[in-house]
């Protein structure tokens, strides 16, 4: 029987952590620290997730600012929102919630977002400090799953380690912290994705599996090795007959896997609480790199 990686334990104690910095930072005079995010378009999820950001401000002192903008907003308006953000020296760091309408260009947006108040740590310049061992904003996910297997103590050193989905914001730059030098990192990546021909091949071999591919109960106890460790990033919203309407479904069929596994993350309360923890953590790096506070 696998032993649960705790998201939402350690998300509470690393949220607690930076409540206690922020407070010693307001105590002394200087204003708290500042996310903002904007939101184009009504996906119920992304409703939900930036929503569930500015209560995470709240509890721990930090302000946080929502910009929504309908699915038809131009191109050039949110361009302008964001040289705004970029140049308001009150706000620390902000996110432009993905997906984004499929007529924008999602390239040009982020590339328009100031490298210095990335707190996703999706612009190039960021997610290429990250892949040279650079100090710079990791992306809030993999940060989150990262800090995750580093609060268990779990060895990824000489590991063989398996991916699954190759995102900007999850599956890549997964690959690239696990193969960085470094513990967590120092292990052996296979990326996988849709073009892979025989998944069960690797995830078989693998010490660790992470699936961020959002396909519910996709990884099944005959895919993975006795005693691996599963790390779940997958969320979908699975249509029910209970009063919310949904489930939330993660990537792995817990059920079996957990029969196997050594360390599995649920889904709720494994790697999404993680995201939201780390997204602040990195919120109060850009505020002690911006300078003046006042
Ligand atoms: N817990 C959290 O904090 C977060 C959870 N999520 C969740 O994680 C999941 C993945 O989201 P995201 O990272 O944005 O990925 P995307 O939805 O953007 O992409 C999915 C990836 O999975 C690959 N893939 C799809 N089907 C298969 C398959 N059958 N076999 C192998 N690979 C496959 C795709 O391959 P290809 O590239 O070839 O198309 C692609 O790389 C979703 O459920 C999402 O809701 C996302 C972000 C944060
Ligand atoms: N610019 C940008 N940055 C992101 O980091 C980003 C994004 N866009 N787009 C969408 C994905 C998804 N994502 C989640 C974060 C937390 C939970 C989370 O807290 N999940 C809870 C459940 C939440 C619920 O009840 O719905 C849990 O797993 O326990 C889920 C999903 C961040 N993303």
């Amino acid at each position: 029987m696998a032993q649960i990686l705790d998201g939402l334990k350690i998300s509470k104690e690393i949220k607690q952590e930076i409540k206690i910095e922020v407070a010693k930072i307001t105590a002394s005079g200087n204003r708290a620290p500042h996310l903002a995010a904007i939101l184009v378009g009504e996906n119920g999820a992304s409703k939900a997730y930036v929503n569930s950001k500015v209560k995470d401000c709240a509890e721990i002192g930090f302000q946080s600012s929502l910009f929504k903008f309908a699915s038809d907003i131009s191109e050039e308006e949110l361009l302008d929102k964001i040289k705004e953000l970029n140049e308001n020296p009150e706000i620390d760091g902000f996110i432009v919630q993905l997906p984004l309408p499929k007529e924008m260009d999602q390239e040009k947006i982020i590339m328009a977002i100031n490298p210095k108040k990335d707190v996703d740590g999706f612009h190039p310049e960021n997610f290429g400090k990250m892949a040279l061992e650079m100090e710079t904003f990791l992306p809030a996910t993999p940060f989150g799953i990262i800090t995750l297997l580093e609060r268990y103590n779990i060895t990824t050193e000489g590991k063989n380690c398996v991916i699954i989905g190759r995102s900007r914001i999850v599956g890549k730059p997964m690959s690239i912290l696990m193969g960085r030098k470094g513990n967590p990192g120092n292990s052996t990546v296979t990326l996988t994705h849709s073009y892979t021909t025989d998944i069960e091949e690797f995830t078989k071999n693998a010490d660790i599996v992470i699936t961020a591919l959002g396909n519910p109960h996709f990884l099944k106890a005959e895919m993975i090795k006795d005693g691996a460790v599963i790390v779940d990033v997958g969320i979908t919203r699975v249509e029910n007959d209970s009063k919310k309407g949904y489930y939330l479904a993660g990537d792995v069929d817990y059920e079996s896997c957990e029969k196997k596994a050594s360390w599995i993350t649920p889904v709720p309360g494994g790697v999404g609480p993680m995201t939201r923890a780390m997204l602040l953590k990195n919120t109060i790096l850009a505020y002690n790199n911006s300078g003046i506070k006042n």
